[in-house]
């Protein structure tokens, strides 16, 4: 395959911050370590929603402009660097490329892959999807083993709660009996996703967490910070995208994280509308983005912002909120020990010769 095969569609204005690139760095370093960073690769049939995900969970394309995408017929290269610990590559192969093609170097590429996310439409006929998610996962397992396997049981909003639930036992089985039958020891995660909820940010999400290598440090945080807080569930939002990248170890229902997410985009409109002098252009999330929204449940929703990219949104009692001088200092001693975790992460990528 030649290079004009690929577009690319990097997404850069945070790398600089972040030392990936900018003024400071040559263009060789910087490109050499965007080559670096994990890729997630979007894999699956035709029309079975790949661009339509990443176009919708990083790009803020709303969920019926997908409608309008026309079929993708060369691979796309995003990167994605807009928060401190969300940094990788997503490629997204169109559903009519033969990845395994001898005139393709599939070898080289797959080398620093982190995560093959491969979509199904759970609308449609899944005999096929099947076929291509087994010969992919066989195939991929012979060049790179560590590379995570993640199938997106997608489209869901067009099934019925029974239909959803027999839909995923169904994919579910036949994809791991048939890689019990060939030998091949691999358990992919599967998730049912849409892009019309906040399914696909949370498979995303997941997706994600497990190329974060801070992540049970974050999580331990997390759960420090909450039960000396006195607060039921938290999660660390990468504020651009809305993908969580850590949250306490507490079971992440789908309200509490669509709530949290929602009062993100409450804090941003209002800052971006009344926080905002007239000059002044930006996301109006800074040093001094907070907020406290208490709910008719008797909940109180809590959001700080921890750094340029990342903020912490809580869901407490509203009881509990009584003593929220404790939980501000908490909170303080939380976005130390977040910018110690970050401050080594930046140390270490330093020190790391770069590979020519
Ligand atoms: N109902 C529903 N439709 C979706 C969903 N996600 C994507 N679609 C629709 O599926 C169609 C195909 O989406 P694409 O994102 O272009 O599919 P693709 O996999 O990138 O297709 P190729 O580029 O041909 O490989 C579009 O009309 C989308 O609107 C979803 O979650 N639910």
């Amino acid at each position: 395959m030649s290079d004009e095969n690929y577009g690319e569609e990097y997404e850069s204005s945070f790398l600089g911050n972040l030392g990936y690139g900018g003024e400071n760095q040559n263009e060789g370093q910087a490109s050499s370590q965007i080559e670096n960073k994990p890729k997630i690769f979007l894999m699956g049939l035709k029309r079975s929603g790949k661009s339509s995900i990443q176009k919708v969970v990083f790009h803020k394309m709303l969920p019926n402009e997908t409608l309008f995408l026309e079929s993708t017929s060369k691979v796309v290269k995003n990167d994605i660097s807009n928060s401190s610990f969300v940094q990788f590559q997503i490629w997204d192969f169109p559903g009519q490329l033969d990845f395994f093609d001898p005139a393709f170097d599939y070898e080289y590429i797959l080398n620093n892959c982190g995560a093959i996310v491969f979509v199904i439409d759970a609308q449609d006929d899944i005999t096929e999807a099947l076929v291509k998610l087994h010969q992919t996962i066989v195939k991929v397992h012979q060049i790179n083993q560590n590379i995570h396997f993640e199938v997106f049981i997608h489209k869901a909003d067009g099934l019925s709660d029974d239909h959803k639930i027999d839909r995923q036992r169904d994919i579910q089985q036949k994809a791991t009996d048939e890689l019990a039958d060939a030998n091949i020891h691999i358990h992919p995660s599967f998730y049912v996703t849409s892009i019309y909820d906040h399914s696909i940010f949370e498979a995303f999400s997941k997706v994600i967490q497990k190329l974060i290598p801070q992540l049970p440090t974050l999580e331990n945080l997390l759960d420090v910070f909450i039960s000396r807080s006195r607060i039921e569930k938290a999660f660390l939002v990468d504020v651009v995208s809305k993908i969580y990248v850590a949250t306490d170890n507490s079971p992440v229902d789908m309200q509490t994280y669509e709530l949290c997410s929602d009062m993100i985009d409450v804090v941003i409109d209002v800052s971006c509308i009344y926080g905002l002098r007239e000059e002044e252009e930006g996301l109006g999330y800074d040093q001094q983005s907070h907020s406290v929204i208490k709910l008719n449940n008797g909940m109180v929703l809590y959001l700080r912002e921890v750094n340029k990219y990342l903020a912490l949104v809580c869901l407490l009692r509203e009881s509990n909120f009584d003593k929220h001088g404790l939980i501000d200092y908490n909170f303080i001693c939380f976005k130390k020990a977040i910018e110690e975790v970050f401050s080594r992460r930046t140390a270490q990528s330093k020190k790391k010769p770069i590979k020519k």
